[in-house]
């Protein structure tokens, strides 16, 4: 509404605990992107929305980002992106056993499971995402799991109270929150010793104990990557330090992966006539994606179009302000405050899609995999101008942030959620039950699941 009303110009919200100029235009958040990280930083926003002190064991991260260096962006972006077709075997594996697993457990009503979806997705994501950033033995341990979801949807509670709370308020209902909702000192606590031996074993040189151990977790393991590439000599990380940095990885993870997996399973329910071409495109090409970590184009474009229409949150490229800062309009953002895109709004703004509030699946394909007949019938008229896939990073679709601070996750995730969606859609055939029931509870900028939002599940024969 904002952005239709100042016809691209930046625009002031105040929110109840921020104030916000929303940018929208590409010139506009380019100025944001490109502020000195002494100025605008994302560090700073994240702290506020996260309330990390009362939420990740006391975490008071630095609102300056590269004071101690970005090597999260490299375990991210190349040290778990790289190997990226190396784990989606085991991925796939775990992804089936879990579907099944939950879905034997479910009442059944004339031959379909009746199940909230929003629920079983977190779970299957928490065992997922925790085998890839944390690898096979932590995942046994019941009591780090128990831990690892209760630290995710603590966190949204105890973050969401403490930051709409004037702050000597907020520094007592924090505290006493972070003693109730204490699953995040149990997560840091279960973490820990797995950064010890790592920061010994680096210590002592000792590649030795290294090779001794579990070849696959000194390979895949997060902990390893993040002491790889965080400050050396006298600025090395402490070991608590070290989980600090994960535990923020895992939250920042887990919640937006769950939710937008959720809404892609949704859109399929409630536009079945895409669900043939994309289950002949995986029974078919599933294979090849597992081993090269490439393709599904059809599946890509479907779930870049779900989260074109539900996006998780309508607002990215989120910067607080350090010092005051002045877009070339002339318009201020005060210490404090936030900058920000909509990008809830761009997604649906006519100069940058046909149709805008259309659903089309596969809007974004290239024309080849179209040609295909079981294709041809779903495949609207409505396309982009331009193909494009999941993974592109362009200010027409800010789910992933834009410029120096685009999500660095952004490939392992969508390799991740083809995953969790392709071993659903090729074992069951599954429905909302309430098709027109509210899917999502509103929250300021945020869209959440209903959590009692069922789906029914038959096994395909
Ligand atoms: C559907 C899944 C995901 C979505 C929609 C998403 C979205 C985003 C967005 C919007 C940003 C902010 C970028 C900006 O402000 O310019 C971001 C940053 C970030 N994301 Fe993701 N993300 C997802 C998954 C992940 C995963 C799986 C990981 C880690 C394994 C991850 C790690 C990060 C990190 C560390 C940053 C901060 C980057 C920086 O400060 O340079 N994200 N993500």
């Amino acid at each position: 509404m904002g952005r239709k009303h100042s016809n691209g110009n930046p625009f002031r919200v105040n929110a109840p605990d921020v104030g916000m100029t929303f940018v929208s235009s590409p010139k506009h958040i380019k100025e944001a992107d490109h502020a000195a990280d002494d100025v605008l930083s994302l560090n700073g926003a994240a702290k506020h929305m996260l309330q990390p002190v009362y939420t990740m064991n006391g975490f008071n991260w630095l609102d300056r980002r590269g004071v101690e260096g970005v090597g999260f962006v490299r375990t991210l972006r190349t040290l778990l992106t790289n190997p990226l077709p190396d784990p989606l075997p085991d991925l796939g594996l775990l992804a089936r056993m879990k579907w099944t697993e939950m879905l034997v457990m479910q009442p059944n009503m004339e031959g379909a499971v009746h199940a909230p979806i929003y629920p079983m997705v977190v779970k299957l994501v928490v065992l997922l995402n925790a085998r890839s950033l944390f690898g096979e033995d932590l995942i046994k341990d019941p009591k780090f799991m128990t831990s690892a979801l209760g630290f995710v949807e603590e966190t949204l509670v105890n973050a969401e109270i403490v930051k709409l709370l004037p702050s000597p308020l907020a520094r007592l209902v924090g505290s006493l929150l972070s003693r109730c909702l204490s699953s995040h000192k149990t997560f840091f606590a279960r973490l820990l010793p797995a950064a010890e031996q790592r920061l010994l074993e680096n210590d002592m040189k000792q590649i030795i104990a290294r090779l001794l151990t579990n070849v696959y977790w000194s390979k895949t393991n997060c902990i390893q990557w993040i002491i790889d590439t965080a400050p050396k000599g006298s600025n090395q990380w402490s070991a608590e330090r070290v989980i600090y940095e994960l535990m923020a990885i895992w939250f920042g993870s887990v919640h937006i992966l769950s939710t937008t997996i959720v809404y892609v399973l949704q859109d399929l329910c409630l536009h079945p006539e895409y669900m043939e071409p994309i289950r002949n495109e995986l029974e078919t090409s599933y294979t090849e994606f597992e081993r090269t970590g490439k393709g599904l184009p059809l599946l890509d474009s479907f779930i870049k179009e779900s989260s074109r229409i539900t996006p998780v949150e309508s607002m990215s490229v989120r910067r607080q302000a350090l010092q005051p800062f002045e877009l070339s309009t002339g318009a201020r953002v005060d210490t404090g405050q936030w900058i920000c895109a909509p990008s809830g709004a761009i997604n649906t703004s006519p100069d940058y899609y046909t149709s805008p509030t259309e659903f089309s699946g596969f809007r974004f394909v290239e024309p080849s995999p179209l040609d295909h007949d079981s294709v041809t019938k779903v495949a609207s008229t409505i396309k982009q101008p331009k193909p494009s896939k999941l993974t592109d990073v362009d200010h027409s679709f800010l789910m992933w942030g834009i410029g120096r601070m685009a999500c660095p996750g952004r490939f392992y995730a969508a390799a991740f959620m083809k995953v969790v969606i392709s071993q659903l859609i090729l074992k069951y055939d599954f429905d909302l039950v309430q098709p027109g029931a509210p899917r999502w509870i509103s929250w300021r900028v945020a869209r959440i699941p209903r959590p009692w939002t069922k789906m029914a599940f038959r096994p395909r024969e």
